[in-house]
């Protein structure tokens, strides 16, 4: 059976304060996005992972696809799987890609293994495997808290919009964005934000990663000021970056950002 793991984008994001273990506490807004990779799990003789597309760094046995494996198989009896992902989702990006195959491949395993795990026991696997896998589990428009790992489904529907994602050849790593990031709680509600028309968003929704992630990398802040040129409503890094969306009222002009940057279109 496969899958098609979609990414997301943070629309808005606050970093609140500093937990006693070590993460911080946010506020933001996941919102799922048109860009996939595929994922494919059948029944096999013995474990086996593969992977294709995009380079993926580090070890095979490290993939959060086979971390969930045994996460889940510590508690059921499993049978082995082939596990074949095709990555298209840029890594490292503040796109969620590596979440968002967890979260997809516990929702695989739970049909193909017929395990009968409920969404609330799928969400607290994927919990354990990263703050934002469980938000893949419902994969809808979400107002997250705590971890970033606590829900409240909002209703947010940008389908009239057309979004684009430039991602420029820069890693940031999330846990250097969150090193970089002074806690503040926000004064005004996300949520109430949102609720704006889009025009008014530059005003009032922010995210925090922005500022020392710009000093660090001031082509992504390049980025993001090209997108407003080019006549976005609304423009923003997304999580840790370094991938920026904007947000048009129809198909933006960007063939002049596709010599230094990943451009994908109608995301
Ligand atoms: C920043 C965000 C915003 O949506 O997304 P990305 O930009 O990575 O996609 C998330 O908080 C990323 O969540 P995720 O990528 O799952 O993080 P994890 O693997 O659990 O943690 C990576 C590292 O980030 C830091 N971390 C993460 C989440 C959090 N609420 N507080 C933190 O301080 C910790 O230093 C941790 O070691
Ligand atoms: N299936 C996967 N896809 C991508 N990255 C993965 C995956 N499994 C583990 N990783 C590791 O997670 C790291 C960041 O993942 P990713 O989700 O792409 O970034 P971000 O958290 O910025 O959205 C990568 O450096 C990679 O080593």
């Amino acid at each position: 059976m496969i899958v098609f793991p979609n990414a997301k984008i943070n629309i808005g994001l606050n970093v609140v304060e500093l937990r006693s273990d070590g993460y911080h506490n946010l506020e933001t807004v996941f919102y799922p996005i048109k860009i996939h990779d595929a994922l494919e799990v059948v029944l096999s003789d013995e474990l086996r992972f593969t992977s294709s597309g995009n380079f993926l760094p580090g070890n095979a046995a490290d993939n959060l696809c086979l971390k969930a494996y045994h996460l889940i198989k510590k508690e059921h009896d499993l049978p082995p799987v082939n596990i074949h992902l095709h990555k298209n989702i840029p890594i490292g990006a503040g796109l969620g890609g590596g979440s968002a195959d967890a979260g997809f491949f516990i929702k695989l395993l739970n049909e193909v293994c017929e395990i009968g795990l409920s969404t609330e026991t799928m969400q607290n696997y994927a919990r354990q495997l990263g703050a934002d896998c469980a938000f893949f589990i419902g994969n809808k428009p979400v107002f997250a808290f705590e971890k970033g790992d606590r829900f409240e489904e909002i209703q947010l529907d940008l389908a009239a919009y057309y979004l684009v994602l430039v991602m420029p050849p820069i890693h940031v790593s999330t846990a250097e964005a969150y090193g970089g990031v002074k806690p503040v709680r926000s004064e005004s509600d996300l949520r109430s934000a949102l609720k704006l028309p889009v025009e008014e968003w530059k005003a009032l929704v922010e995210n925090n990663f922005e500022r020392s992630v710009f000093e660090h990398h001031p082509q992504i802040k390049a980025v993001k000021e090209a997108l407003y040129q080019q006549g976005a409503i609304y423009a923003a890094m997304s999580g840790s970056g370094a991938s920026v969306f904007g947000i048009f009222n129809k198909k933006p002009d960007l063939q002049k950002f596709e010599q230094a940057n990943q451009v994908f279109y109608d995301v």
